[in-house]
């Protein structure tokens, strides 16, 4: 995606002062595209024209530039909102340029400079920001330590501001779930960063020095005016500190100074949430489908009825939790809403009117509130009270510690409310210069005003009255425009009855226009009492929203905690519309899911055709790892994956689709599905499914869950049965973890590993043979399967006859020549038959044995990979072939 970099700016010779004026600016922010404004219009020159064109699909011409043809095109100013949004999702930086002062007094040219620099990431802007999901800046420091990073997450349009710092694979997780619009880091690093996080993003690079530790930590500490950053709890970060600061100084390079609601920076604690690896996160579609038109959890459980609470949503599913007592008090509430559907209702239907507090109170932070905004906001706090009243009567009925939190924090800002009220037209204009916002009788002398200017008018349309009676036009009008302010007009055809003490001011294809005396004397009464008017509504308004601003804290903790209970509000609703069951969440390693059901495929299934519960149980004494056989379609990975969507549905707060469910919490959760994926990375299949294991294995807990579909596939089925069963053998018999295993595979082989290996347990998809055709049951029986009825499936699928008799044909033949048991006991003697030939190379002295025992010196035991192991072996096999 599109990276961004200081360009050089071009001197041009003979230039204008508005050229010259142009190209100062232009210099000043490298990389950024230009909207000059210039009169009633935003230009674009030159390079920046030719991508405007482009992409808002707006004319292109040229201009005569000190002698040179330069490329131009432009909007009008009222335009901007629209192609604002169209330029920054195309990925541009968009620097706008405004008029300081108002051309009609200006001496020379008028002074202009930026106003705000827009980027991907950095954007206030309603038509640039999706309401349902955050817009989040990213700033990645790579530390001085082999493998750690700071990095922070920052959501201008909400104040939420966040950093941490861990390995690259943990900095990865997190770009991956926060999914910032544009990324930042230090020039140096432009060869790493693409290598380590992939070029899916927008990024922008920047100096050096702006990546340093003081730097950061001094920035920091001004901004939040404290002494140290100790209350945040980052002090132990310093290259999170690094990261954080490096945001607060690029929102300070892109001309955004009022930055109140940024209140805080928080921690975002690693160990606090369940490890998934970006593996794990696509491929279980949490938040974002695979492919196209697929759906993603998400998509199931979001019933949020407010913007804030379907953002909070998506954090959650991203960030599954890993304490008891949290996860339990989102299940208690949860529990409470289910069990009281009036109390839910209400609750939601207050929600639904309190739309996005969050970035409407950042708008008042930071000063860019408009009148209907700031109504808009008065509206969303007016249920902020009947909420809180519900909670607290909710309370008289449940002893719930969580009722009572939520109750105690949300402030009802009546005073606030109260102001607003009494000074707040109720049909407020959209923008604060043109009065028309404030109430009658709060302020004496824009009372006095408004009844000038209103009366002036009266007197306007009496004039014009008169004026129809003396000179007999009854077509004639009192009309009013900037250039000659209130004048009368007259069409041609009546011309000739205009008296005398009329003054003819312009004339028009069909009609004059006159002004007289008395027009005038009234015009400067009315206009006076207008100007006056939108001086002291604009004032008034700024002191409303001054007023405003000091509930900024107080109004960011409502939407913090109405968000929470949108979505644990959201989390009921799906329970009882799905039939969900609450977890019954423990520090034990047992996972014991009783019926349970795929979240997102039971939805999706034709009307009539069930989905088939199934029970898993797994645990790190009799049931470690569960080999599930069974032919093409059966239901494998359906059934992998429900597993961990009901382990990370149940960490995340939520009721699960099962008839119960014990789950001793996971930690990491680990998944290798599917081997096609990353074909269009242009790495061999092969190679991205044993980079994933090997990352995989590296990284166990004893509370990890890993899902594994079908390693070894994209291989021979030597090597694959291979691999696959040195894998499984391998978690077995780890002494430091037993992580729980979901192993889905074709080859029946693997099942003879129960024999050996106590903790191992098979069971299968079951099917159901019907003469030559299959009929899936989809149910998990305990037993390893026979054959993997690949050629049914291909019968299914509308294969010729021709091909699938003579499949059969060939399949009995290469059963009969390969016996079970000769294999099973070839498998088990194959460890001392390696270790054997390893010692007749060693002990020979032949120039080959002398390069093999060259590679084997070269090899580091300690630091070996078991799928490193098995890739080395096979190489000195190769040699000693
Ligand atoms: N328990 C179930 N109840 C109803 N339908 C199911 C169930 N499990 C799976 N299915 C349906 O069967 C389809 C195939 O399932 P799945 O992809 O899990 O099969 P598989 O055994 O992993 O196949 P393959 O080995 O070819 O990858 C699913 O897309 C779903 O529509």
């Amino acid at each position: 995606m599109k990276s961004t970099t200081a360009a050089k700016p071009q001197v041009k010779k003979n230039e204008t002062p508005l050229n010259r004026q142009y190209n100062q600016i232009k210099a000043k922010y490298p990389g950024a595209l230009l909207l000059f404004r210039v009169g009633d219009f935003y230009e674009t020159f030159g390079e920046d024209a030719v991508r405007a064109s482009k992409i808002l699909g707006i004319t292109l011409t040229k201009r005569n530039n000190g002698g040179a043809n330069e490329e131009l095109a432009g909007f009008p100013h009222h335009s901007l909102d629209t192609h604002l949004p169209k330029l920054v999702r195309a990925g541009e930086r968009v620097a706008i340029c405004d008029q300081l002062e108002d051309p009609s007094v200006a001496k020379g040219i008028v002074r202009r400079g930026v106003t705000e620099l827009v980027t991907p990431g950095v954007s206030f802007n309603d038509n640039v920001l999706d309401t349902r999901r955050n817009n989040y800046l990213a700033a990645v420091h790579f530390g001085k330590a082999d493998d750690t990073f700071g990095i922070s997450f920052l959501d201008i349009s909400t104040g939420e501001f966040l950093a941490s710092q861990g390995n690259s694979a943990y900095v990865d997780k997190l770009l991956q779930s926060f999914n910032p619009s544009e990324v930042l880091y230090c020039k140096r690093n432009r060869q790493e960063f693409g290598s380590l996080f992939g070029d899916k993003f927008h990024t922008y690079t920047l100096e050096d020095w702006a990546f340093t530790y003081d730097f950061g930590y001094n920035f920091l500490k001004q901004h939040f005016q404290t002494t140290s950053l100790k209350g945040f709890g980052i002090e132990g970060l310093p290259d999170g500190i690094i990261a954080a600061g490096v945001i607060l100084h690029y929102l300070n390079e892109t001309e955004h100074k009022d930055l109140q609601h940024i209140t805080r920076v928080t921690r975002l604690e690693e160990d606090r949430y369940v490890w998934l690896d970006r593996f794990t996160i696509r491929n279980l579609e949490l938040t974002a489908a695979q492919q196209e038109g697929g759906v993603p959890l998400i998509q199931i459980l979001d019933q949020t009825v407010t913007p804030m609470g379907a953002r909070l949503l998506r954090k959650w599913l991203n960030l599954p939790l890993k304490e008891k007592a949290l996860i339990d008090e989102r299940l208690n509430m949860v529990e409470l809403l289910v069990n009281d559907l009036d109390l839910a209702d209400t609750m939601v239907s207050h929600l639904r009117q309190i739309g996005d507090l969050e970035r409407l109170v950042s708008k008042v932070a930071v000063r860019r509130i408009s009148p209907r905004e700031l109504l808009q906001l008065k509206r969303s706090l007016q249920h902020v009270l009947p909420i809180k009243e519900l909670l607290i009567t909710a309370l008289s009925q449940n002893e719930s510690a969580s009722l009572k939190k939520y109750a105690d924090q949300l402030n009802p800002v009546a005073f606030l409310l109260d102001r607003i009220e009494t000074e707040l037209r109720e049909d407020p204009p959209a923008l604060s210069n043109q009065g028309g916002m404030i109430k009658s009788g709060i302020n004496a002398e824009l009372d006095e005003l408004t009844a000038i200017a209103y009366s002036g008018k009266d007197y306007l349309l009496q004039l014009q009255e008169r004026e129809v009676q003396r000179t007999g036009i009854t077509s004639l009008k009192i009309a009013y425009n900037k250039v000659f302010g209130y004048y009368l007009e007259v069409t041609h055809a009546h011309k000739n009855r205009v008296p005398e003490d009329w003054i003819r001011k312009q004339t028009l294809v069909n009609a004059e226009r006159y002004i007289t005396p008395e027009l005038k004397v009234y015009e400067e009464k009315i206009l006076n009492a207008e100007e006056q008017i939108f001086q002291i509504e604009a004032r008034m308004f700024n002191e409303l929203v001054l007023a405003a601003g000091e509930y900024v804290g107080a109004i960011q903790q409502n939407a913090r905690v109405l968000s929470v209970l949108d979505v644990l509000a959201s989390f009921g609703r799906v329970a009882v519309k799905n039939k969900y069951v609450r977890p019954s969440i423990n520090e034990s390693k047992v996972l014991n899911i009783k019926d349970g059901r795929h979240a997102v495929i039971e939805q999706q299934l034709p009307p009539g055709e069930p989905y088939i519960p199934n029970d898993v149980y797994l645990d790190d004494e009799t049931q470690q790892i569960i080999i599930i056989t069974g032919p093409n379609m059966a239901g494998k990975s359906a059934l992998l994956r429900q597993t961990a969507l009901i382990v990370l549905m149940a960490q995340s707060g939520s009721f699960v689709p099962a008839s119960s469910a014990e789950i001793g919490i996971v930690d990491k959760i680990f998944t290798r599905v599917g081997a096609s994926d990353n074909l269009s990375r242009g790495e061999s299949t092969f190679m991205v499914e044993m980079t994933e294991t090997a990352s995989i294995l590296n990284n166990l807990s004893e509370r990890s869950l890993i899902l594994m579909d079908e390693i070894g596939r994209g291989t021979s089925t030597y090597d694959g049965v291979s691999i696959a069963w040195s894998i499984t053998e391998y978690l077995h018999n780890k002494t430091d973890c037993r992580p729980k295993t979901l192993f889905a595979t074709h080859y029946h082989e693997l099942n003879d590993l129960a024999t050996d290996n106590p903790r191992i347990k098979n069971y299968n998809v079951s099917v159901k043979e019907l003469g030559n055709k299959v009929i899936f049951l989809r149910k998990l029986k305990e037993g390893g399967s026979e054959h993997s009825f690949g050629i049914h499936v291909a019968q299914m699928a509308g294969m010729p006859a021709q091909i699938v008799t003579r499949a059969n044909e060939i399949l009995k033949q290469l059963e009969s020549s390969h016996n079970r048991e000769t294999n099973k006991e070839k498998i088990r003697e194959a460890v001392p038959q390696e270790r054997e030939l390893a010692l007749r190379i060693i002990e020979s002295g032949d120039p080959k044995s002398e390069a093999i025992k060259e590679k084997l010196r070269s090899i580091d035991v300690n630091r070996l990979t078991p799928i490193e192991a098995l890739l080395k072996l096979n190489e000195l096999l190769k040699m000693a072939e």
